[in-house]
């Protein structure tokens, strides 16, 4: 029995949801190259990779705020609204330009989703990183014929760790909750599976804003992602 159908305990597995971002693609390069392009293109100093990795995560307007609040040395809170929407504006353009330079899948992860493909489970991604950026990654690795389904951070109007992207991604799988386990990296993904009554496995090498996955206590932690179809 492999690691991750055994945090269902007798259940059986049919369906697996997957963070994107730090868990199936290491996208931070082009995240950080984006971000940096905007920054200095509204005249700020660019935040580097180091920063950019800790503040992904919570989607693309999270990560501006985070950006402008480091810029402009004042609280996430004081960021203004139209400040955001302009930085973002500048963020989206660059990062649309360059969503696949830079970025590269994870070791292991095309062998697992073959692995689950041909087993007949359902698979399906569920990303705070906006849809339109998310299907052309997707595809670019070739992991949208193991995954048609995509929920993104703007498909519904709230993101991880709310419960409801999981629960739209199982509907439109077809899949029970109950059958389901997700895949992700950060705290937002162990709270939104917790939310949504699924067991939840982390990859330790993702992102989680600089903090070990393991404080979160997800259910199953691997180092490697194919660890999750070893037995
Ligand atoms: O913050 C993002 O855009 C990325 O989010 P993800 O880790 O949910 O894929
Ligand atoms: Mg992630």
């Amino acid at each position: 029995m492999t690691k991750l159908q055994s945090l269902l305990e007798g259940r059986e597995l049919k369906a697996i949801l997957f963070d994107l971002d730090g868990t199936l693609i290491d996208s931070v390069p082009d995240l950080a190259a984006a971000l940096d392009a905007s920054l200095e293109q509204l005249n700020y100093q660019p935040a580097g990779l180091a920063r950019t990795r800790s503040w992904v995560g919570n989607g693309a307007r999270k990560l501006v705020v985070r950006a402008l609040s480091f810029a402009l040395e004042i609280p996430e809170t004081s960021v203004s609204e139209e400040l955001t929407d302009k930085l973002l504006a500048v963020f989206f353009k660059h990062y649309g330009e360059q969503t696949c330079q830079q970025t590269t899948l994870y070791s292991g992860v095309f062998q697992a989703l073959s692995f689950w493909h041909e087993q007949g489970i359902k698979m399906a991604c569920v990303t705070n990183k906006p849809a339109r950026f998310s299907y052309p990654i997707l595809a670019h690795f070739g992991m949208d014929t193991f995954m048609p389904t995509l929920v993104g951070g703007d498909t519904l109007p709230v993101r991880k760790p709310d419960p409801a992207p999981l629960l739209l991604a199982c509907e439109q799988l077809g899949a029970d909750v109950k059958n389901t386990v997700m895949v992700g990296d950060s705290i937002n993904d162990v709270r939104a599976a917790r939310a949504a009554g699924m067991p939840v496995a982390c990859v330790s090498y993702g992102y989680n804003h600089g903090a070990p996955i393991s404080d979160a206590n997800p259910d199953l932690l691997v180092d490697h992602f194919l660890d999750l179809v070893r037995t």
